[in-house]
């Protein structure tokens, strides 16, 4: 790889990388240019008469995609980038001139072989080309659908008055690189300006907690560069209204037992804590991470299922071992020893000090077993690397880390547990017996699926802790009859009668339903009902993967949405993303939030509304208001920009359509996009994955699986497909209130899958009951 200096910017050019334009142009247009050039370059190449391999042969282009020509200061950046790939690959016609580094660029690439991983990416860094342009309203990354994301940007940073923020941003940051690991053009030169600053805060906030020995002085910081202060000198007319109040998301503060197991967490002890649902399992482990991490702490929150993980910004328990399903087959030392043999999993797993695990009920007491087996052997002292001295970490569970587990076992168990053999990974019958005759594990029983059954548990030491407030329901005699149904005591007649025949209010209610496909068809046909116009909304899905995170490319892909090209997402498995990838609404509609906007006023994850309006915001004060919201980082202000200006409802101005929303305890709010961001990868610096949308969806109906953590204020509920007793609990402790709930069906089936719910498992309950847990005042 070659660095070249480039107007104001180092660039890095080579062929091994691939190629991405960031500057601004009209970039729909630009787009259709580009693929166009690519095709005809391709059909040149694939003809008996074509010149193969020639460069600089001129490739049609039929319009100009900026509609203007090159300020003085991009043709000498255009003249010097021409002089240079003259240079570098003896061009002898490059014929650049307003036609610009777009033809150049894919005639580069074309003559490296590289066009198949030819990437455009269209970013606008504001004003550069565009002095019409006065305020920072970023145009989509529109990316071809048959290339990978860029590895290189070139900037054109035209006009240097203009673009003195930029560059001093820049500068600081190259400064602060050099001063902090020596000086490596590679990484400024590669990131977008946005993600430079953002890895600086990053940097900083990783320094200051993991006390880094490097210290940086304040004044090298680079400080967040405003967008505005990108556009400085926008002449936009500042709008006189203030923009929809930010989005913020909240959590309460803690009741003195969840403070007393977050302070057991700080003491260095292994945990197991649960209770009821709503007692804040997730509002503690949210804080014990936060927490740990402040003290320095390498603290991995994980979760059997991507939809979980997804919710707490963990990862699931397979992705954090480095195991695919398959190694479910192998023999434990196997296992052992391909994890071990893994260098980035061994390095991640060797530097972890807390693990929490999230919903525990649903790990199996195998998978169980087997983390704690791969996590000794893994963690086993290397002489050297360690330098510690202590007992050696395989002797101790888990390798040492510290584990902090929670969840509730009466909710959700493993998914279809024992199909595998502990020990020799044969497959087991249905009886569930090993057929495995060298293996000594013989039999395994369902009352034993529970991670509390496994060996590994009891060598755990836990600190057992069951939380006792529930926070949300408030009424006594709900409250009673789900920890009836939670612990498998048996509903008596009038209690059947109580759930079943109460009074209650609950139109607009969100229907919770078993399967998928209910759910879709209830949503469905609710939506054609309604009258009105419909508004469509593309998510804005990104990432950021670190350059030793390569791993991470395909996995987070950014792959085309169905038949839509310009469009392209980020599959996180099997639709587990809170946020739709389109989002459909209609006035009228019914509809849940997806993110804790505000708990003072009751607005939280799945509080239910009802869209009364769509209101025009123009893209300008989005943005400055985004300006405002306390927290929010470049990568989500940026991302959020571009599904902004990728779902704009006029073009000019530059308008999106906003959803308001009555909830339902009467608070109205003009509901803004917002951008979830999921860290990935080891070590850090992490890679990180984000998607921008506006946080609703359709309120008619869900699973009780998505369902699961939400809180409802109004809730009806179908048990008659229920395919796993636990969903009944499950279900049923999403409702606030028995005035918020209703149970829908056949009154004498219902019963019937309300008693066989109760049965509960006895493994469970002696669990609860012979456990001694920790009494706080
Ligand atoms: N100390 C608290 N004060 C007020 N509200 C709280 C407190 N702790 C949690 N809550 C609220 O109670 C609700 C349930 O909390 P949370 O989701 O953390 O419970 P959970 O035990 O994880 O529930 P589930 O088992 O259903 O997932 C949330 O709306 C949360 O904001």
């Amino acid at each position: 790889m070659s660095f070249l200096p480039l107007s104001n910017r180092i660039l890095s050019f080579s062929s091994q990388t691939t190629v991405a334009i960031r500057t601004t142009a009209k970039h729909a247009q630009a787009t259709r240019e580009i693929h166009q050039s690519i095709t005809m370059s391709r059909k040149r190449r694939a003809s008996p008469d074509a010149t193969h391999g020639r460069i600089g042969r001129p490739v049609p282009v039929e319009f100009d995609p900026w509609n203007r020509p090159l300020t003085p200061q991009a043709s000498n950046a255009a003249e010097e980038w021409r002089r240079i790939r003259r240079q570098i690959d003896n061009v002898e016609d490059a014929d650049l001139d307003s036609q610009h580094v777009i033809r150049l660029l894919t005639l580069a690439a074309e003559h490296r072989r590289e066009y198949t991983r030819l990437a455009a990416g269209w970013k606008m860094l504001d004003h550069v080309l565009q002095p019409k342009s006065r305020t920072y309203e970023p145009l989509p990354l529109v990316q071809h659908d048959f290339l990978p994301e860029p590895d290189l940007y070139l900037d054109l940073f035209v006009d240097p008055s203009r673009n003195q923020a930029i560059k001093d941003c820049v500068s600081k940051y190259q400064q602060l690189k050099q001063s902090l690991d020596g000086f490596d053009p590679r990484s400024g030169a590669q990131w977008p300006i946005y993600e430079l600053v953002e890895a600086e805060r990053r940097r900083r906030e990783y320094n200051s907690v993991v006390g880094s020995h490097v210290s940086v002085p304040p004044h090298q910081v680079p400080d967040e560069v405003s967008p505005q202060q990108l556009s400085s000198n926008s002449q936009e007319p500042q709008e006189p209204t203030p923009g929809p109040e930010p989005v913020l998301e909240e959590r309460p503060p803690l009741c003195p037992e969840q403070e007393a197991v977050v302070k057991l967490a700080e003491q260095g002890r292994n945990i197991f804590y649960t209770g009821s649902a709503g007692c804040g399992k997730s509002t503690v482990l949210h804080e014990i991470k936060r927490r740990l991490k402040a003290k320095g702490k390498v603290v991995k929150v994980i979760a059997p299922t991507g939809l979980v993980a997804l919710a707490i910004n963990g990862s699931t328990t397979w992705t954090f071992m480095g195991w695919a399903p398959d190694f479910n087959k192998m023999p434990l030392d196997k296992l052992c020893g391909v994890t071990k043999a893994n260098e980035r999993v061994r390095k991640a797993l060797r530097r972890v000090h807390t693990l929490i695990i999230d919903e525990i009920s649903m790990v199996e007491s195998n998978f169980f077993e087997r983390m704690d087996s791969a996590l000794r052997f893994v963690r086993k002292r290397d002489p050297e690397e360690d330098r510690h001295t202590g007992p050696d970490p395989a002797s101790l569970p888990f390798g040492g880390i510290q584990l902090i587990v929670t969840g509730d076992f009466c909710q959700l168990p493993p998914i279809k547990p024992f199909k595998h053999c502990v020990t020799c990974g044969f497959e087991l019958s249905t009886t569930k017996t090993c057929a495995n005759r060298a293996c000594r594990q013989s039999q395994f029983r369902l009352e034993d699926q529970f991670a509390f059954s496994s060996a590994a548990w009891q060598k755990c030491n836990f600190n057992y802790v069951h939380l006792k407030t529930i926070h949300r329901q408030r009424d006594e005699e709900f409250r009673a009859l789900l920890e009836k149904c939670r612990t498998g005591i048996a509903f008596s007649q009038a209690d059947i009668e109580i759930l079943m025949n109460h009074e209650s209010s609950t139109e607009d209610a969100v229907r919770l339903m078993p399967t998928r496909e209910e759910v879709y068809e209830t949503n469905e046909r609710a939506f054609k009902k309604l009258p009105d116009p419909e508004f469509s909304y593309k998510c804005s899905d990104g990432r950021h993967i670190q350059e030793n995170h390569q791993y991470l490319e395909y996995k987070y892909a950014l792959e085309q949405n169905g038949d839509d090209r310009n469009h392209r997402v980020i599959n996180f498995g099997d639709d587990n993303h809170r946020f739709e990838k389109v989002l459909k609404l209609k006035k009228d509609m019914s509809v849940l939030l997806l993110v804790n906007l505000n708990l003072r006023e009751g607005l939280c994850n799945g509080s239910q509304g009802i869209i009364v309006d769509f209101e025009s915001h123009s893209v300008g004060s989005l943005m400055r208001t985004l300006e405002g919201r306390p927290g929010l980082t470049y990568t989500q202000k940026e991302a959020i920009g571009t599904f902004a200006s990728r779902n704009l409802n006029s073009e000019e101005p530059r308008m999106i359509a906003l959803p308001v929303v009555r909830f339902q305890n009467g608070i109205e709010r003009t509901i803004l996009p917002e951008c979830l961001v999921n860290e990935v990868g080891d070590p850090a610096p992490y890679s990180s994955v984000w998607r921008a949308q506006i946080p609703l969806m359709a309120g008619y109906a869900l699973t009780i699986h998505k369902a699961q953590g939400m809180t409802l204020e109004r809730v009806v509920i179908n048990l008659e497909n229920v395919f796993e007793d636990k969903q009944v609990y499950v279900a049923l402790s999403r409702a606030k209130t028995l005035d918020g709930l209703k149970i829908e069906g056949d009154k004498e089936s219902v019963k019937e899958v309300l008693e066989r719910a109760l049965q509960g498992d006895l493994q469970v309950q002696r669990f609860m009951e012979e456990t001694q847990w920790i009494e706080f005042e």
